[in-house]
């Protein structure tokens, strides 16, 4: 019934769930108070006692323990909202500081939808769980001893009659644990599964538009989303269910207990005043236990989301490496690398290659070859390789990350501008920088002129850079990855997707900056390469020619294949 990791999380919040738990049980006493003076009012009124200065004492009294349990449920749910946004903190920081550990590599792990959820959702339902069912369940269990030692010296056989029926509610609640923890696990899933169709088909509603593939996949979503309303529904009826069974528990031990009280008061055993204190207060030791049983279903919720933001917590980190690059001439130097996504499908076979500093490198090859994984190997986005990878005579993975980011930068197919303005963009390069230098980078993209004339550094991007065409989406990455100081710079496919003008004007600036910077050039495109210093062909993740042009030309191997082909497509299309 308690998540032992979610408590030790959530160890600085126990102070605001004790004193939660502590202002409930002072609201008890208040009403327990208030029971008792006004069973003292029935014994005055019944042996003719009750007189005015005993009248306005009683309703002083009263009055008193009214604003004391006022104030303490007022207190106690300030702390439980306390606790919940204390939960909330410590899940959300140590969430983030997880993606912060995985860095780049977390897609190898997770998908982003589940972290959405997670974070989000995920983290509501436990807030519950601190708020509402922990301290609920230490006040369920010092609630029926308190009344015990109230109503024992009443009525000992009432007391013990009573205080017997409330363990059965938290037997019930065991009882339904197994099924609940399955059928929340399963409820999880298929809420995760559906987030992330419904996060993949929105990305992709223009592509499903233009095939008319749109009905298609509502249908599948209505399939996944019906799964879910059926797991949802199980869910309900199963916390139904249970909450009839504590119902029955909670009522019949109150009637039992009013039962054993008239009883009593029947055979003599007891006074009347204690008799109608009995009755009034038997029905106070269930309402906890109850109360406890309605949240426990959220909290079961709660305890669900936890286990997978705990899953998420447990996934293995790389290693952050302490090591720092220094200087700008630093060569890379790959050997006997071999890596695969999934296990026994070999991306990358035994790769070694040399790139001097401020050389001009071209990497080539068929679709699938493992031109993007080698790019994406040095900037140290991809872990669980074997062979090495190493930078400046430091192996990648022994780099600090911040300091690796700084000395590495991709440019890939289609980079992500984010919503907001053009200057927020382009500082993500160089915080620093001054308008003059955003703009002789914007010059050096090429995207200068457009950029005037969309109103200067301060022009809207929209969501998803939909305002931009993707030539210029593209130019605009290239500025930013020029303002930052990267000794590396590699084009992943840069100018597969834009414009012939943008297309050159890629390809221009790329041989401006090779000596200045390490430029590694990923394309299909041979033409982009020619200048290349030397130019590495890969086949099925094999490194299997490397030349200068002229040289791969005149070997004849599959450069010369590949080169030919193009060259006769090209004059064919002319
Ligand atoms: N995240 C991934 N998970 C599993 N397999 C992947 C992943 N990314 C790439 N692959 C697989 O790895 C292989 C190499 O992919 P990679 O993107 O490196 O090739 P590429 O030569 O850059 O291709 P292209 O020229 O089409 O971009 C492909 O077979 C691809 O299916």
């Amino acid at each position: 019934m308690v998540n032992g990791r979610l408590v030790r999380l959530g160890r600085s919040q126990m102070g605001h769930v004790l004193a939660q738990v502590a202002f409930q049980w002072i609201a008890l006493a208040a009403n327990i108070a208030l029971v008792m003076g006004v069973a003292e009012l029935v014994r005055a009124f019944v042996e003719g006692r009750f007189g005015s200065t005993h009248g306005a004492g009683s309703v002083l009294g009263a009055l008193v323990c009214l604003a004391v349990r006022f104030a303490a449920t007022r207190a106690a749910a300030v702390m439980g909202s306390r606790s919940s946004r204390g939960i909330k903190d410590v899940l959300r920081r140590a969430l983030y500081d997880k993606l912060l550990a995985l860095g780049p590599s977390y897609a190898q792990h997770i998908s982003t939808s589940e972290v959405v959820q997670v974070a989000g959702e995920g983290i509501e339902q436990v807030e519950t769980y601190f708020g509402l069912y922990l301290p609920q369940l230490l006040y369920a269990l010092a609630a029926p001893i308190t009344l015990f030692a109230v109503v024992a010296p009443m009525s000992l056989p009432v007391a013990l009659g009573l205080v017997a029926c409330v363990p059965l509610i938290p037997l019930a609640i065991a009882a339904v644990q197994a099924i609940a923890k399955r059928l929340l696990a399963s409820y999880w899933s298929q809420y995760a599964e559906l987030g992330d169709s419904f996060l993949e088909n929105l990305q992709g509603l223009g592509t499903l538009k233009v095939y008319e593939a749109d009905g298609f996949k509502a249908q599948q979503m209505d399939e996944e989303a019906e799964a879910f309303r059926r797991v949802t529904m199980r869910v309900l009826t199963m916390q139904l269910n249970s909450i009839i069974v504590m119902d029955l528990v909670a009522y019949g031990g109150a009637a039992l207990g009013i039962f054993l009280a008239v009883g009593e008061l029947a055979a003599g055993r007891l006074g009347l005043s204690e008799a109608f204190a009995i009755v009034v207060l038997s029905s106070e030791f269930f309402i906890p236990m109850r109360t406890l049983g309605s949240y426990f279903h959220t909290a079961m919720n709660g305890s669900a989301a936890a286990d997978r933001i705990f899953a998420m917590l447990d996934l293995p980190e790389p290693k952050a490496g302490m090591r720092r690059l220094h200087g700008r001439s630093n060569p890379i130097d790959v050997r006997g690398l071999s890596f695969c996504y999934v296990p026994g499908r070999s991306v990358l076979r035994d790769v070694s290659l040399h790139i001097e500093p401020g050389s001009l490198v071209g990497i080539t090859g068929a679709s699938g070859s493992g031109k993007s994984t080698l790019a994406a190997m040095l900037a140290g986005r991809l872990e669980g390789y074997s062979g090495s990878v190493e930078i400046g005579g430091c192996q990648v993975r022994d780099i600090d990350p911040g300091s690796l980011a700084e000395h590495v930068v991709v440019v890939p197919t289609a980079g992500h501008l984010f919503c907001g303005t053009l200057r927020e963009n382009l500082l993500m390069g160089d915080a620093h920088a001054t308008d003059e230098r955003l703009y002789r980078a914007l010059a050096q993209a090429r995207a200068d002129e457009f950029v005037r004339a969309a109103g200067g550094l301060d022009m809207r991007i929209a969501e998803g850079a939909q305002n931009l065409s993707g030539g210029q989406r593209q130019r605009l990455c290239i500025a930013r990855a020029l303002l930052t100081r990267a000794e590396t710079l590699v084009f992943d496919e840069a100018s597969s997707n834009v414009d012939v003008e943008s297309e050159e004007a890629i390809a221009a600036l790329i041989r401006e900056l090779a000596g200045e910077r390490t430029v590694v050039v990923v394309s299909h495109r041979l033409a982009n390469l020619v200048q290349a210093d030397c130019i590495h062909v890969f086949e099925d993740g094999r490194l299997v020619e490397s030349g200068t042009h002229g040289e791969l030309v005149v070997a004849g191997g599959p450069y010369e294949g590949l080169w030919r082909a193009q060259h006769e497509l090209e004059e064919g299309v002319r």
